[in-house]
């Protein structure tokens, strides 16, 4: 299976379980891998055959612009089935980090995958 990757990705969104947290923005850095199959874009050049990056990137940013969640957790299950829905992902890997939010860290975070990996070929 291939994949498309979007790395180090950068969105600000209101995310935090302390009070202090649902007053500012923070940013929050994404990497993801998305499963698909570049043959048909490849021996078509046709950017409607594959997975957008750009396109994808943009509704990332749409998303976190749009939602003020608690937990990481929940910003990362609800936007990994959000891309799902949207866009002909059969399998991500998200990891998401919060770069700062504990102090002695170099980063936290989480990784997730979800969906189905198609055999290998
Ligand atoms: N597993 C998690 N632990 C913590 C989270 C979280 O979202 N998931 N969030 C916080 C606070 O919001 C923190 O980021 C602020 O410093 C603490 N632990």
């Amino acid at each position: 299976m291939d994949h498309i990757l979007i790395e180090g990705l950068r969105v600000d969104t209101v995310i935090g379980v302390y009070d202090w947290e649902r007053t500012i923005t923070q940013t929050l850095e994404l990497d993801l891998t998305l499963a698909t199959d570049i043959r048909p874009a490849a021996a078509s050049d046709d950017l409607q055959l594959t997975l957008d990056y750009a396109a994808i990137s943009a509704r990332i940013q749409c998303f976190a612009e749009a939602h003020q969640f608690a937990l990481v957790e929940t910003f990362a299950e609800r936007l990994a089935a959000c891309l799902r829905e949207e866009f002909a992902i059969t399998w991500l890997r998200l990891r998401l980090r919060k770069p700062g939010a504990v102090p002695n860290a170099r980063s936290v975070g989480l990784e997730i995958e979800r969906g189905e990996r198609s055999p290998t070929r």
